[in-house]
């Protein structure tokens, strides 16, 4: 049984993966990024190799040197280490997640294959089960992004019917949708399950904290942890005009990035200039965004004051 002490809550950075000029990942700054991820953003807890880490972009052996790293780093100095295992092919999720329960990573995470597709709610949770049960010791979390995975009929509300009886090991949901209706539900029906329920929508995280999220996944929290904590601490003391005023400024940034294109490239360009730990670039197919919109970018964010 999960003690309570082993439940996220509060932030989790999805971190991006460091790679060199030639393309390589770069294990190298994984330490200081812990470092600074805790020390500047107050951020304690990463999900590692997931969408923000082009996850499904890397090789098998990277993902295991990356999630292998990472948990050595946290070593003292975070929480929690949830590792994305996830793959279009279950011999290989299975094969990462058994080696994230070899190395001792504090939960998996593992999104709906998305090439060939689940047909239906049963398929989704026979692959699941199959890739927990690699797992059988490690808390368990579905991660559900359907503009990305491309599964958008299956409600999460429906997917949890008995789920731990199927998938033992289950231990929440990270939830990177906009749909507040089947994310309120998922909160409401399953509160005496104890389930976590984390958001992954950083653009309305005081929407979902109101549904009474536990905490957020987000690729913004490497750089605008810090603010996003006072968020929460605003809320959290019932401080709604202050957790507002902060949820509108950082939507001031996200409204104007994501007017002029926002992904993983700009990410990893804003946190090599908020931490001074150069990311690299993107791997293909992803491209690299121009100097002259990144200077922008920056500008933006120190006028409002988020850098
Ligand atoms: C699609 C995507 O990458 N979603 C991230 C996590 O789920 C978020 O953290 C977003 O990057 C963020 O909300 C900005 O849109
Ligand atoms: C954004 C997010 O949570 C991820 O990178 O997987």
């Amino acid at each position: 049984m999960e003690s309570s002490q082993n439940k996220i809550r509060g932030l989790v950075a999805a971190t991006v993966t460091p790679m060199m000029e030639d393309g390589k990942i770069n294990l190298s700054v994984i330490g200081q990024y812990v470092d600074y991820l805790s020390n500047v953003q107050g951020v304690r807890s990463v999900f590692v190799n997931g969408t923000t880490a082009e996850g499904l972009s890397l090789t098998t052996e990277e993902r295991k040197q990356l999630s292998e790293e990472w948990v050595k780093q946290a070593v003292g100095k975070l929480d929690q280490v949830i590792v994305h295992v996830g793959s279009l092919c279950l011999k290989e999720a299975e094969e990462l997640a058994a080696h994230a329960a070899e190395i001792k990573a504090d939960a998996i995470s593992v999104m709906a294959p998305s090439f060939l597709k689940p047909p239906n709610k049963d398929a989704l949770i026979s692959f699941l089960r199959e890739v927990a049960a690699a797992a059988p010791s490690v808390p368990f979390y579905y991660y559900h992004i359907p503009k990305l995975t491309g599964i958008t009929a299956i409600r999460i509300e429906d997917l949890l019917v008995g789920i731990k009886s199927k998938i033992p090991t289950f231990q929440g949901v990270k939830f990177s949708d906009t749909d507040l209706l089947d994310f309120g539900q998922c909160v409401h029906k399953y509160e005496s399950e104890q389930f976590t329920f984390l958001y992954g929508v950083d653009e309305q995280l005081l929407g979902a904290l109101a549904m009474g999220s536990h905490g957020a996944i987000g690729s913004t929290y490497n750089y605008i942890g810090k603010t996003t904590k006072e968020m929460l601490a605003a809320f959290e003391c019932k401080d709604l005009e202050k957790a507002r005023k902060i949820q509108f400024l950082m939507q001031e940034f996200f409204s104007y990035v994501i007017r002029h294109g926002f992904g993983i490239p700009e990410t990893k360009a804003i946190i090599s200039v908020a931490s001074n730990i150069p990311m690299g670039p993107p791997r293909l197919p992803l491209q690299k965004s121009s100097d002259e919109y990144l200077t922008k970018i920056i500008a933006q964010m120190k006028r409002l004051a988020l850098l």
